[in-house]
């Protein structure tokens, strides 16, 4: 796809990326609390009407931090039901690792900027294997799957092996979707797609 005007180079993926970050990071910043958990609610009731997870007994979940797509409402609905769930692990460094939800108060910022932790056994990060639904935050989806974390490679890494048949789903905001009409986002290989995207408008089955 060419979009660029002649005669200059369109910016390599990871510049186009890191540009993009920057103005959803910002974007995210003017939502009030009051907002932010409204739409967390709407995101939980979307998760929980998905088929696979009416079925599944073990579920990975990222545990929001303020300005992302919330969780934590999903996340106590899924423990209530007994659901195991698998929640993001850092150790040091950036090291991929899960740990079992144990309730809202473990879940603990480690230290400023970081996403909310369980505190419980460090499981490996094959520990992944066990969920049947995985659902993983994002700036930005459009409608072929990519997805834009981040951008430290966490997710594509940790993704990297999962069963196929396990539904990745994303949780964005609704302005962060970028359906088939709209330019698509910037991808490089070791992108992992996602199968679904859910805002807190519903959820949208995407062509890989
Ligand atoms: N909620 C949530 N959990 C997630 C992710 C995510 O995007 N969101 N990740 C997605 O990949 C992985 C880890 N991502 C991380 C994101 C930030 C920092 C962190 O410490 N950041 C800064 C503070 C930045 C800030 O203030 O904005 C720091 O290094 O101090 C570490 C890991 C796994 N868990
Ligand atoms: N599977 C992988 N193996 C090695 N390096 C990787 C892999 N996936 C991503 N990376 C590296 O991680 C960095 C960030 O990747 P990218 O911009 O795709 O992050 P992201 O998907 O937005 O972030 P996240 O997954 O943490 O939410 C890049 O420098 C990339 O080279």
């Amino acid at each position: 796809m060419s979009t660029h005007h002649p005669g200059t180079r369109a910016p390599a993926p990871e510049d186009a990326k890191a540009q993009l970050r920057t103005s959803i990071r910002k974007a995210r910043l003017h939502r009030s609390e009051r907002r932010r958990a409204e739409l967390a609610e709407q995101l939980r009731d979307h998760v929980l009407a998905l088929p696979e997870i009416v079925q599944a007994d073990c579920v990975s979940v990222y545990a929001s931090r303020t300005h992302e797509p919330g969780t934590l409402p999903l996340i106590e609905a899924l423990h209530e039901r007994g659901v195991r769930i698998l929640v993001p692990r850092l150790g040091d460094g950036l090291q991929r690792g899960w740990s079992l939800y144990q309730g809202a108060e473990d879940l603990i910022e480690r230290a400023p900027g970081r996403p909310p932790e369980p505190s419980g056994e460090f499981l490996p990060p094959d520990a992944i294997g066990d969920a049947q639904v995985v659902v993983v935050p994002a700036l930005a989806v459009d409608s072929t799957g990519t997805r834009l974390g981040q951008g430290g490679g966490w997710y594509d890494r940790a993704l990297e092996g999962l069963d196929p048949r396990v539904p990745i789903v994303a949780l964005t905001f609704a302005a962060e979707f970028r359906g088939p009409d709209e330019l698509a986002l910037p991808r490089e290989s070791h992108d992992v797609g996602v199968h679904r995207v859910i805002t807190p408008e519903g959820t949208t089955a995407l062509t890989a």
